[in-house]
């Protein structure tokens, strides 16, 4: 495999990677224990990209490794374009990293940790440090020490943005915050995208994931089980529908649903109307096929709810390794070369 990064021509002379991060086969042993099982994904110049999965699954060890932290086993990533075991001051300078688990100590305020940070990160633009506070509701002039959890994660926050990194790498970003500061939190990270900075990052919150992320990964026993679009992933996602017909009895029902691909076992119900037949049923992937088979049935009432991207991330968190036979293999690496 190729340990040079894919670049396009932007404007200029100057040659850009075309993907901010690169993880080509990332492997990582902690003696007996494979944490990082041949993880390769690529996130795109400018989008956000969410990784999810149980605890244990090798997020952060993922997030270590991208930023040369600990060493992989084997495979390599490439960083904004550099390898990122060459990865220098200059390097660490345009990313901003948020750690998953924060400790800040000491008596020195809020105002004066930043600014320490802000000395080794680069320039800050004047003015943006409060800016970010303001929004997130933080109060500098507090000794660190005394922050509640929530408050030292937004520092975190702050330390990471203020500097406008070309990529932002956040572990569990909206840990302890609050729901009305999950929502600025996301607000900046859409801001940062719109300004054509990278994101990674890594929550437990499918619900934040589906907000902030253009791609998602879900990462199970240190192998990514699927790398989709949100949108794909919700179309593939798990629906409940529940129909009432007439004209049938709930044999010839179950009969005439029988080859309706996706479609879980019936779950028959006593209607209101004895007259009629009333089901539920859970309904995976496309709904065309349903709703042609169903276009053939006396339909009293049909409600096909909202597709559950929780139900169905949960599932892929258990679901075999291998696709059943028939079924497309799951999309595990992007084209990089
Ligand atoms: N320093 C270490 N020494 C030994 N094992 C480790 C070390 N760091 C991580 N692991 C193991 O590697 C695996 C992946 O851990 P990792 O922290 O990357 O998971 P995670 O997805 O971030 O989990 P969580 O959501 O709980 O933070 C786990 O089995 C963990 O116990």
């Amino acid at each position: 495999m190729s340990h040079t990064a894919t670049m396009t021509e932007s404007s200029g002379n100057s040659r850009q990677p075309e993907y901010a991060v690169e993880a080509h086969g990332l492997t990582k042993k902690y003696g007996g224990n494979l944490a990082l099982q041949g993880v390769s994904f690529a996130v795109q110049r400018g989008t956000v990209f969410g990784v999810i999965g149980p605890n244990g699954a090798g997020k952060t060890t993922t997030m270590r490794t991208l930023l040369d932290i600990i060493r992989p086993t084997s495979g390599h990533a490439m960083v904004l374009g550099v390898d990122s075991r060459n990865a220098g001051p200059e390097l660490r300078r345009r990313i901003g990293f948020l750690p998953g688990e924060l400790i800040l100590e000491g008596r020195i305020s809020g105002r004066r940790l930043l600014q320490h940070y802000a000395d080794i990160s680069g320039p800050v633009a004047k003015g943006r440090i409060e800016e970010l506070a303001e929004r997130l509701n933080l109060d500098l002039k507090r000794p660190v020490r005394k922050l509640s959890k929530g408050n030292k994660q937004k520092l975190g926050i702050i330390q990471a943005f203020m500097h406008q990194p070309d990529l932002l790498v956040l572990d569990e970003p909206t840990s302890g915050l609050d729901p009305l500061m999950q929502q600025e939190f996301l607000n900046l990270v859409k801001e940062a995208r719109d300004g054509g900075q990278s994101v990674f990052l890594s929550s437990h919150v499918i619900s934040e994931i589906q907000q902030a992320a253009d791609e998602v990964a879900i990462l199970r026993d240190g192998k990514i089980v699927r790398i989709a679009g949100v949108e794909e992933l919700r179309n593939s996602a798990i629906r409940h529908l529940r129909i009432v017909c007439t004209g049938v009895t709930a044999s010839e029902l179950q009969e005439r649903l029988a080859a309706v691909s996706g479609l879980g076992s019936l779950e028959f119900k006593t209607s209101d109307d004895p007259a009629a037949v009333e089901a539920t049923a859970t309904l995976e992937g496309e709904i065309q096929p349903f709703v042609q088979a169903a276009s053939t049935l006396e339909l009293k009432d049909l409600v096909i709810e909202e597709p559950d991207l929780e139900e169905s991330v949960l599932k892929l968190y258990t679901a075999p390794d291998q696709p059943a036979p028939g079924e497309p293999a799951p999309r595990q690496e992007k084209h990089h070369d």
